[in-house]
């Protein structure tokens, strides 16, 4: 198995990535979703229901497939993405970061000291199989991917540190909590809130990073995609199992 992150690598490349949003925080849906062939896969554990057994779960269900786990804590808590990175995620997505201070933070609680905080454990941890990978404490860090996501107003004001934070290796715009904070609440797409995603991406690749974003449809994908986007989840098995049940129905009894 390898143990490049080549996901990383790609967003160092600028090369485009689709990904796909799990939120369904069940192994079995996860590993039926991850046949399709995304290049990131997004285990959420910040909307959805999921626990640190069931990011396991899903991590194990997900290994003998292509692309990359991302999981994102509810949380930038320090011990929380030690427990995530040692049961083995190792691209993280960050929520609600506001500051390049915290940005700094969330990096030092992936890095082992004397660069980070991280504790160290790892003969006891899956991250290393165990003990089995000598080589993962030195390694550790060229693996791991932080992402921060930018979604409040103050975020936005503080991008340009935020992106240029020594260790983030990609800024994630938060369409829905973004417009909420801008004063649009459920309006991602208001003006307003668009103009301010078009210029994060600007100001996310001028630092020299990777933009990533979520679209709920096609047309926001394509538009983000434009913009400069690179790591753009482009559907969400919550939504293809809710509107997929919906469009079936409706084919038989009809617009009711
Ligand atoms: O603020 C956002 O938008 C995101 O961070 C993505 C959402 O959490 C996702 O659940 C879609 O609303």
């Amino acid at each position: 198995m390898t143990y490049v992150n080549e996901f990383k690598q790609a967003l160092a490349r600028s090369d485009v990535q689709y990904g796909y949003w799990l939120a369904l925080a069940h192994p079995y849906a996860a590993e039926a979703a991850a046949g399709a062939g995304y290049d990131w896969l997004l285990v959420d554990a910040e909307h959805a229901p999921n626990t640190v057994p069931s990011v396991l779960a899903q991590l194990q269900a997900l290994a003998p497939y292509p692309g990359e786990v991302v999981v994102r804590p509810v949380s930038d808590d320090r011990a929380l993405i030690k427990q995530l990175l040692d049961i083995g995620a190792r691209t993280l997505l960050v929520p609600m970061v506001d500051t390049s201070e915290q940005a700094a933070a969330v990096v030092a609680a992936t890095r082992y000291p004397p660069a980070g905080v991280r504790g160290v454990a790892s003969a006891l941890v899956r991250a290393s199989r165990w003990g089995s990978r000598p080589d993962y404490l030195a390694r550790a860090e060229e693996e791991i991917c932080v992402l921060v996501q930018v979604e409040t107003a103050l975020a936005l004001s503080n991008l340009d540190a935020i992106a240029a934070t020594d260790g983030v290796d990609g800024v994630f715009v938060g369409p829905a909590d973004l417009s909420a904070s801008l004063g649009w609440l459920g309006q991602p797409n208001h003006p307003d809130v668009q103009a301010a995603i078009r210029g994060a991406a600007v100001r996310i690749r001028a630092a020299g990073k990777a933009a990533g974003i979520l679209a709920v449809n096609e047309a926001d994908a394509r538009r983000y995609l434009e913009w400069g986007y690179t790591f753009v989840a482009v559907g969400a098995d919550v939504m293809s199992l809710t509107q997929g049940a919906r469009a079936a129905l409706e084919r038989f009894r009809g617009g009711s």
